[in-house]
């Protein structure tokens, strides 16, 4: 744009300013100014060429290469827009979501997230909790399922939950057991609280969970250091042999990886990189201190904290930020079920990794 109206400048300066037929001809010259400098830029052509800024002549030139004033006008405001929509209003929960590949750190982010927010201020859910019952089939078969592919989990369930939290109702979260594939009996309920976080390698990659999402924070490791902690964590917590991983990683995890889950990724607002690290998680919490005071301070509820900053929950949340403390000292877990041994598990693991200091 700037070389089309930079080479016009020495045409126009042929001209005196008091020639009667200047505005014409400098209009003219305008319009080539567009037509060589524009259009050079544009894939194809759009349109009957109108004024692009006062004075401009607004004769069209000869079809097809113009530019419009309906073409430019959104093209225009389009580049003022931000890139991505602004957050969702703040009279509702917030919603977070953390994807990334499996074994990437996601849970590891979310839940020092979780910890540092407060637990009475997150409703903390992971995606894993709907994946669909395969009781129907014989064991050999269920653990042969592809359980990396968008089809293997109850989205629609999901986004379900996630409008009746936002409206205030409590819903009953799934919980699904890793060892045999199968939804237990007993659901899980989980409360309305100011702030929503959701975890999951595939919620990017469904359209209709990204719309519920506010901030949506992608948590990027590379595949060898996913698998080795994938190994590490399946054969300790999800019983599983390292061959049945391996060959599980190459005929579903890794295809479906690369075909959902990265591309997902663009979807991301944040992107921390080599998983959870601790100062991704300062930071990321210092930018959502603003965020989740208003949100407390917005819904009154008795979770919040008084609206004064200097009230005792307020100062306590923000050294929670500043320490990015991840100590697990409660059985206040997400609503995920991998059988009780496999949660604690969980968060013994984490805390080994990530106790603060
Ligand atoms: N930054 C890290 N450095 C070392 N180990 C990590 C890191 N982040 C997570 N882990 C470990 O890797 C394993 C997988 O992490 P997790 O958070 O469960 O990943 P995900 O939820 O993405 O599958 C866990 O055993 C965890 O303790
Ligand atoms: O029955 C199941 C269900 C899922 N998986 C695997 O779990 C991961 C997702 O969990 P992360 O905590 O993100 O690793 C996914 O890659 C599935 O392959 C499973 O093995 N069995």
């Amino acid at each position: 744009l700037l070389a089309g109206r930079s080479s016009s400048r020495g045409v126009t300066h042929k001209r005196k300013a008091h020639d009667p037929t200047c505005r014409q001809e400098d209009e003219e010259d305008d319009v080539q100014e567009v037509k060589s400098g524009f259009l050079a830029y544009l894939p194809s052509p759009v349109g009957p060429l109108l004024p692009l800024r006062h004075g401009v002549s607004a004769t069209p030139l000869e079809e097809p290469q113009g530019l419009g004033k309906e073409t430019m006008g959104p093209l225009l405001e389009s580049l003022e827009q931000p890139v991505k929509a602004p957050r969702q209003s703040t009279s509702g929960p917030l919603t977070l979501g953390v994807a990334g590949g499996s074994g990437s750190g996601k849970t590891t982010f979310a839940r020092a997230l979780y910890e540092a927010l407060g637990e009475e201020h997150v409703t903390y859910i992971t995606h894993d909790s709907y994946y669909k019952d395969l009781s129907h089939l014989p064991f050999d078969e269920r653990k042969k399922s592809n359980f990396d592919h968008p089809n293997a989990l109850d989205t629609a369930l999901l986004v379900e939950h996630l409008r009746a939290l936002k409206r205030g109702h409590t819903v009953e979260v799934p919980e699904y057991d890793f060892a045999t594939h199968n939804r237990l009996k007993r659901t899980c309920k989980a409360e309305p609280r100011p702030v929503i976080l959701l975890e999951g390698i595939l919620i990017f990659a469904d359209r209709s969970l990204v719309q519920e999402l506010a901030i949506k924070v992608f948590v990027d490791t590379e595949s060898d250091l996913r698998l080795i902690r994938r190994i590490h964590r399946d054969v300790k917590e999800r019983g599983r042999s390292l061959e049945s991983i391996v060959d599980q990683y190459v005929k579903t995890v890794r295809p479906m990886h690369l075909e959902f889950v990265e591309p997902s990724k663009r979807e991301a607002d944040v992107i921390i990189p080599l998983g959870m690290n601790q100062v991704a998680l300062d930071m990321f919490l210092s930018r959502l201190q603003a965020e989740v005071g208003e949100h407390l301070g917005h819904l009154g509820s008795s979770t919040s904290p008084d609206k004064d900053s200097q009230s005792p929950k307020r100062k306590a949340y923000i050294a929670l930020g500043k320490q990015g403390s991840l100590s697990l000292g409660n059985n206040m877990g997400p609503a995920r079920t991998r059988g009780e041994s496999e949660a604690k598990n969980a968060n013994l693991s984490h805390l080994k990794v990530f106790g603060s200091k």
